[in-house]
């Protein structure tokens, strides 16, 4: 990805924060060549940021920062008493702003020459669908003739050249960076994953979107938001609190429905007619849907237009993601016998209900899926025993140092949709895998339910050599993932390249 290289004076990027005359004009003139969070990246002519935050307090840094070559400090202040306080340290200047997190946004768009308003941006936040989506949108864009970006779980970039990205929606420096790099790629459209964490520590506060989705709500984080109602209000507050655009809400999720009814300008989305009936905003709704293991057909009406159209996407959740997709395009002003002319050419997102089979047509089919909630979990066992003629097998695990609630849920899903469960593990990180199996076996009617095979690659081999030609396997939890998180290291293991190998083993 091409390097954006910046120069911008001090003065200029903190501008609307600066209290006059606290700051010598010398200072203000400052040129700064980059801008970062951690005091480890920091090089000469750096703004170093210093946040208190979730496990540590970044102000302990601030020497490092100064030791490192930083130019100039921004650092949280205790209160608003303390904003705008202006320290030295070694001739360094450090400037205290309250509630510098959520600033952070705003300051990293000045310094980046807001890159936000040089293209069309959307956001899509809910607890599944929003990598999917993303690129939904995105190649719905790039194939009408936009150049297209997404940020998010899979990676940050254009969509042909997407680069690793560590978490969900990056920092709120990353995502400005990342959109003034999309920007210099030529660039003019982006879709981003908004998760909960992001809303809640500012990551997205200043940005402006054309338009924001929302796929749905169920369990997930609560190790971090504590409960429901505060992972909801996290969701809800890209709608109340920040830029978002016109709001494109599922209205077949039960959250969507109550949100729509303080939303009466956002556009509606559902699977069937009833669930956007008492709507009197836009909306786009499913008349008819035909799902096979290649893909699905969708009839539906809409404000903007009835249609029909085919994408080779598996799973009746991916109809909803579709049709969101579709939707938000719509009403951002895309045609739509343009985007129906398109749709057979957009692909299925890698890691998500990704099917591998055998050439002879001898063996199971496997489908590599992302599902990592309960909610995911549920939905990928149902759409697959629709296509299922023989026994539905799950293969699954639970991530370390994550909600440890979903587990036994997760399991109790497996034993209810799947005629065959493997537990293994998933990215244990710190914890003790065999207390994550303990947790998952928890939520089985019985410890013989379910077969337990740690390792991932065996467990696949396993289901592959027992199952008959016509059952499925679905293979959940990491997706798109090449590597798997241990305590002390990270290895390379993908579940797509273990089960393709298989299937070349089986030819
Ligand atoms: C709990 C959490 O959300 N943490 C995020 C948060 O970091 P933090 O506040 O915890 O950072 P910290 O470790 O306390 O350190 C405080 C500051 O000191 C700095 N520091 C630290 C050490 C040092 O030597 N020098 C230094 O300057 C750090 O860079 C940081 O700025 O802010 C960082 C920058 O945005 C994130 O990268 C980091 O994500 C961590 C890696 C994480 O695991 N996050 C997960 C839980 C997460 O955010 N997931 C969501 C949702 C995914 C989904 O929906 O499935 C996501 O968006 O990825
Ligand atoms: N609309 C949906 N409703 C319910 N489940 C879905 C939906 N879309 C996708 N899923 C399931 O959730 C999994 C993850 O999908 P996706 O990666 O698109 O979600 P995400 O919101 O980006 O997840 P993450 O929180 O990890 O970023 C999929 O593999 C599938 O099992
Ligand atoms: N973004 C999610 C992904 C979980 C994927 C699963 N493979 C795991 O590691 O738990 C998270 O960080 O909670
Ligand atoms: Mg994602």
């Amino acid at each position: 990805m091409a390097l954006v290289k910046q120069e911008v004076q001090l003065g200029a990027v903190l501008a609307p924060w600066l209290t006059a005359n606290k700051v010598p004009a010398e200072y203000l003139q400052l040129a700064l060549t980059a801008m970062t969070l951690d005091s480890r990246q920091v090089t000469t002519g750096c703004l170093f940021a210093a946040v208190n935050g979730h496990t540590v307090d970044g102000r302990r840094f601030i020497d490092n920062a100064i030791a490192a070559g930083a130019s100039a400090i921004i650092a949280e202040a205790d209160d608003v008493a303390t904003d705008g306080k202006v320290l030295f340290n070694n001739g360094i200047i450090i400037i205290y702003l309250h509630n510098l997190g959520h600033k952070l946004s705003a300051i990293a768009g000045r310094f980046y020459a807001e890159p936000n308003s040089k293209l069309k941006l959307y956001a899509v936040t809910g607890t599944n669908g929003k990598t999917t989506i993303s690129q939904l949108l995105a190649q719905w864009a790039d194939l009408v003739g936009y150049r297209a970006g997404v940020m998010g779980t899979t990676g940050n970039g254009l969509l042909t050249d997407l680069r690793p990205a560590a978490n969900t929606t990056g920092s709120a420096i990353e995502i400005q960076q990342t959109l003034a790099e999309l920007v210099a790629q030529g660039a003019n459209f982006a879709a981003m994953e908004v998760s909960s964490h992001g809303l809640v520590q500012g990551r997205v506060s200043a940005l402006h979107f054309v338009a924001s989705i929302f796929t749905n709500l169920s369990r997930d984080h609560l190790d971090y938001h504590g409960d429901m109602a505060h992972y909801a209000a996290a969701k809800k507050s890209l709608f109340t609190e920040h830029d978002s655009g016109v709001a494109v809400i599922n209205a077949d999720d039960v959250v969507g429905q109550q949100w729509l009814a303080d939303l009466p300008q956002a556009v509606a989305v559902a699977m069937n007619a009833e669930a956007v009936a008492f709507h009197t905003g836009s909306k786009l709704w499913a008349t008819a849907v035909d799902f096979s293991t290649k893909g699905v057909t969708i009839s539906f009406e809409s404000s903007w237009g009835n249609g029909i159209f085919t994408a080779p996407l598996v799973g009746s959740f991916n109809a909803t993601n579709l049709l969101l997709a579709l939707a938000t395009l719509l009403v951002s002003g895309h045609s739509l016998p343009e985007l129906l002319a398109v749709a057979p050419r957009l692909q299925a997102v890698i890691g998500r209900m990704e099917v591998f089979q055998s050439a002879m047509g001898d063996k199971a089919m496997m489908v590599v899926d992302y599902a990592h909630t309960p909610d995911a979990l549920e939905k990928a066992l149902q759409a697959l025993r629709v296509h299922c003629e023989g026994k539905l097998w799950c293969l699954f695990g639970c991530g370390g140092d994550r909600d440890t609630g979903k587990r036994p849920m997760m399991a109790a899903i497996a034993e209810q949709y799947a005629d065959h469960i493997i537990l293994v593990d998933d990215n244990p990180r710190s914890e003790d895998p065999q207390q994550i199996m303990l947790d998952m076996q928890a939520g089985l009617s019985a410890i013989t339910a379910a077969t337990v095979i740690h390792d991932r690659a065996q467990a696949c081999a396993y289901a592959i050599t027992y199952a008959k030609a016509n059952d499925i396997i679905l293979v959940a939890g990491k997706g798109h993932e090449d590597y798997q998180i241990l305590a002390d290291r990270t290895i390379h293991y993908s579940d797509r390249e273990t089960v393709a190998a298989l299937f070349r083993e089986q030819a």
